[in-house]
């Protein structure tokens, strides 16, 4: 499996009880999968334990046969290999496209981020808007502007904090299938969270359903 997510459990200092327990998930490589849940359900707290935000009391976390956490190891963010589009979609401001895109690239020369750039900028068919910045943008196009930078150094996994939740209705079901085409072009292997169904079933390869931090049901689609 190319990410094995084993038994994580963790609590928040103060809580009487865990907000995650227990909580299993193998993706293979490719795969998007969408954790549905409601407000409070956990999901947030998944992908803090992901990214590294924070420490799971107990639990394994491997990726691409990386360890990344255990009970004797826990890799810092910047090391993972895990690209995150966040709700919001938290482009920086005072950049352009281009410079937002390059900001995960700084160990690469200029030639190779030249290169990546206009890959990415292609990619996600924003070449004519390198040099705008984010609020001279649609919704839409900040959003590809977010993937374009989570993509550009090519994470081993990437996340989505409900990605759709700051669009339009009506735009939100264009985004998704474009989403849906580019994530599976480029073969990355995605976890989205979110509590909307019809999102999950559009997207997502599998649905894990979960409930007061339990794994509840895991769907296909
Ligand atoms: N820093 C914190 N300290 C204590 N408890 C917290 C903290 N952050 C979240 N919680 C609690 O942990 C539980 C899970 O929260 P989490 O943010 O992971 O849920 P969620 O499913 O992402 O919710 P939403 O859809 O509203 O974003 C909630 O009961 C929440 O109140």
């Amino acid at each position: 499996m190319f990410v094995q997510i084993e038994n994580l459990v963790y609590q928040y200092r103060g809580a009487s009880q865990p907000v995650i327990k227990n909580f299993s998930l193998q993706l293979n490589q490719g795969e998007i999968i969408a954790i549905l849940g409601e407000s409070g359900s956990g999901k947030s707290t998944i992908l803090r334990l992901l990214t590294g935000l924070e420490t799971p009391k107990s639990g394994r976390i491997v990726i691409n046969g990386k360890k990344i956490v255990d009970d004797h190891t826990f890799i810092p963010p910047e090391k993972r290999g895990i690209g995150m589009v966040f709700q919001d979609y938290a482009l920086f401001p005072h950049m352009t496209v281009e410079d937002n895109i390059k900001f995960g690239l700084r160990h690469m020369t200029k030639k190779q981020k030249q290169n990546r750039l206009d890959e990415m900028l292609e990619l996600v068919d924003l070449l004519d808007y390198k040099k705008r910045y984010p609020y001279e943008l649609s919704g839409g196009q900040q959003q590809r502007v977010a993937l374009a930078r989570a993509l550009a150094p090519a994470p081993s996994l990437l996340l989505f904090d409900e990605p759709f939740s700051n669009l339009d209705a009506s735009l939100q079901i264009k985004i998704r299938d474009e989403l849906k085409e580019i994530l599976k072009r480029t073969n990355s292997t995605s976890i989205f969270v979110t509590h909307d169904q019809a999102d999950a079933a559009a997207l997502a390869d599998r649905t894990v359903l979960i409930e007061k931090g339990v794994v509840k049901h895991i769907s296909k689609g």
